[in-house]
């Protein structure tokens, strides 16, 4: 069975991991001893865990999971040239990467948190000589898409990767309406999450724009509240934000 190796022990680690157990071994590098004995008992498996001070990462096919503002002081505490580095971190780009940390090959790679559920949207771009092997990988976790440059993994960062954040607001706001026109918090919460579930089939079908058709009358109820979500801009405030965070992902590749 072949060998990951993560470094970091986060919330992206842990559930990327979640996906690869089983069908990888798993090592975990990382600065704390205590949290690596969590991720083994979030994990329910054992993994090799190793102190991250002066670690060789010789030959080896390393995860990197921290904040990309980790990047430079963990890449210090590393020795020897990994063969293949598959970075997660947000608007780092792949000749960075290459700069800090010695390895024959580098593959970005784009997750989100349903990577936790196993129903990541991945995206991922770099070494095209590695592409199968990051596929496969990251296949464990959800869904994959290799793209073609690193502006589009960083413009799929800003909708996918951000996004479950975008659509809990989303949810979060739906429901409260509903508690605020006297339904009891617990049977908005249903609703909402069978909402979002019956949603997600849908979409993967339908065309947004067919799917809003299908649902409002003429005069009707969804009309009304529709007209409401246009006042409020949320369509032109869901292409700022998407622009935004691509802006910010471009920021943090410096
Ligand atoms: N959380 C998310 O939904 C997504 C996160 N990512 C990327 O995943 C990466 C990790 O994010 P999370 O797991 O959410 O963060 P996290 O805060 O849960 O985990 C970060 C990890 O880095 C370690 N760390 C922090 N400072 C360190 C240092 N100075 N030296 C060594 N290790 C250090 C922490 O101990 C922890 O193991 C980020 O680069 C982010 O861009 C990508 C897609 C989605
Ligand atoms: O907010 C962040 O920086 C990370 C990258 C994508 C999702 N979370």
């Amino acid at each position: 069975m072949q060998t990951i190796t993560f470094i970091g022990n986060g919330n992206m680690a842990k559930s990327i991991a979640q996906g690869l157990k089983g069908k990888y071994n798993i090592e975990v590098v990382g600065r704390n001893m205590e949290r690596l004995d969590a991720f083994e008992a979030a994990l329910g498996k054992k993994v090799e865990k190793f102190p991250l001070d002066d670690f060789d990462i010789t030959d080896k096919t390393i995860l990197l999971c921290v904040k990309p503002g980790n990047l430079e002081s963990v890449a210090k505490q590393l020795k020897g040239k990994a063969k293949l580095l598959l970075s997660v971190l947000a608007g780092v780009p792949v000749e960075k990467l290459k700069k800090k940390i010695k390895s024959k090959a580098v593959v970005r790679a784009m997750p989100n948190l349903a990577a936790s559920a196993g129903a990541s949207m991945t995206t991922l771009t770099g070494d095209a000589e590695h592409r199968e092997e990051a596929e496969v990988l990251m296949r464990s976790a959800g869904s994959v898409l290799w793209l073609e440059s690193e502006k589009e993994i960083d413009i799929a960062t800003a909708l996918a990767g951000s996004g479950p954040a975008y659509l809990a607001l989303i949810a979060e706001a739906l429901a409260d309406g509903a508690v605020n026109q006297g339904l009891k918090r617990e049977d908005a919460m249903l609703v909402m999450r069978g909402l979002f579930a019956g949603f997600g089939k849908l979409i993967q079908e339908m065309h947004p724009a067919l799917l809003k058709d299908s649902v409002m009358s003429p005069g009707g109820t969804t009309a009304a509240g529709y007209s409401t979500l246009e006042k409020g801009r949320v369509r032109a405030s869901c292409m700022e934000a998407v622009e935004k965070a691509y802006k910010k992902a471009v920021d943090l590749s410096s």
